[in-house]
């Protein structure tokens, strides 16, 4: 990776391409690096990733399992750049894209300065807990435990859960334990400044503002799932994909003083001719509400007009196809 303003080091100035000391264009005490938020499913991991990067970039629904992309969000702050991997629910593989997101859970841990592992403090620490755990002990990247949801308990209660935590068995080396609130914002800063403590002295990796690298496709299936999954999700809850196929820029007059228009073709996947029909709605009014939501979400995303070309399609096992897993980017 090449870090910003590396181009204009003199060339025997090696150690500042290390990264060992600070070169021209990066505060001293800088701290820059990766953090993965794991956690089970619907343990509040990208309510947390939204609170601590301050801006919308993962999708949360009371659902487990809906984050199926690894989602980056950066924080910035004066002393240091924190960049968060949001992780899908660490579970037990049952279909063939459970297994791929394990591999790619695994493969992030080892890969990051700091863990953060979710426990919610509104329920008791379970197997599902300890299974992470398990992993996580695998690993000798440093853990910081998180009791999140902590608005949604009393005081006596949240003391015992970090307690449970804290012996929690596999006994992690836990090197903080912090109760947040992702949703009142209580003790996101705190909890902020003991990742940063984590990360190693280096330059700000992503230019400043720039609150995420997922690439717009993503974004844009996300926010199209997330909008064609509302109020159905009881009927259609992991059977539903979207693939972004083509984002094209339509000509336009050189003169012309309005914003350039994009035309953006998605598929939406299904497993069932019956969840086709609940996609669609009755005469076409759901699809076509899903689609007038999207879209001015994905105007809103890129700063530009969107004429957006939905169709939906049935792909059998979808969950079972390698190919069009791959295709869907997993
Ligand atoms: N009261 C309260 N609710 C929270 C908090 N954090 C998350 N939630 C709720 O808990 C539910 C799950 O949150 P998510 O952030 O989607 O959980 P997740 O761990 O990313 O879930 P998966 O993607 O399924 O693994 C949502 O309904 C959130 O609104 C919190 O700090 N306080």
């Amino acid at each position: 990776m090449k870090f910003p303003g590396e181009d204009e080091l003199p060339p025997d100035d090696a150690s500042a391409v290390t990264g060992l000391v600070p070169a021209s264009g990066w505060p001293e005490g800088f701290r820059s690096g990766f953090a993965s938020v794991v956690g089970r499913p619907n343990a509040g991991k990208s309510t947390l990733t939204n609170a601590l990067v301050g801006q919308k970039v993962a999708i949360t629904s009371g659902r487990p399992q809906t984050t199926r992309h690894v989602v980056r969000g950066i924080v910035h702050r004066d002393d240091g750049q924190l960049i968060l991997v949001d992780t899908p629910g660490l579970h037990r593989p049952r279909t063939l894209l459970g297994q791929r997101l394990n591999d790619l859970v695994k493969e992030t841990l080892s890969e990051v300065d700091v863990v953060v592992f979710c426990l919610p403090a509104d329920q008791k620490v379970g197997p599902g807990d300890r299974h992470i755990a398990r992993e996580l002990a695998q690993q000798r990247t440093p853990v910081v435990a998180v009791a999140t949801k902590a608005d949604t308990v009393s005081r006596e209660r949240l003391a015992q859960h970090l307690l449970a935590v804290d012996q929690m068995e596999p006994k992690l080396d836990l090197a903080d334990i912090v109760p947040v609130s992702a949703v009142t914002g209580e003790q996101v800063d705190v909890l902020t400044d003991v990742l940063l403590g984590h990360l190693p002295p280096g330059p700000p990796l992503y230019p400043d503002g720039e609150l995420t690298d997922e690439p717009e496709q993503v974004m844009i299936a996300e926010l199209i799932r997330e909008a064609a999954l509302e109020g159905v999700r009881e009927e259609l809850p992991h059977s539903l994909a979207v693939l972004v196929e083509e984002i094209v820029e339509r000509p336009r007059e050189p003169d012309d003083p309005r914003p350039p228009m994009l035309d953006v073709h998605v598929n939406v996947y299904v497993e069932r001719p019956s969840q086709k029909a609940i996609v669609i709605g009755k005469g076409g009014q759901r699809l076509r509400d899903v689609g007038t939501r999207s879209r001015k979400a994905i105007e809103a995303l890129l700063g530009t007009r969107v004429y957006l070309d939905l169709h939906v399609r049935v792909a059998k096992d979808w969950q079972r196809d390698p190919k069009l897993l791959g295709r869907l980017g997993f």
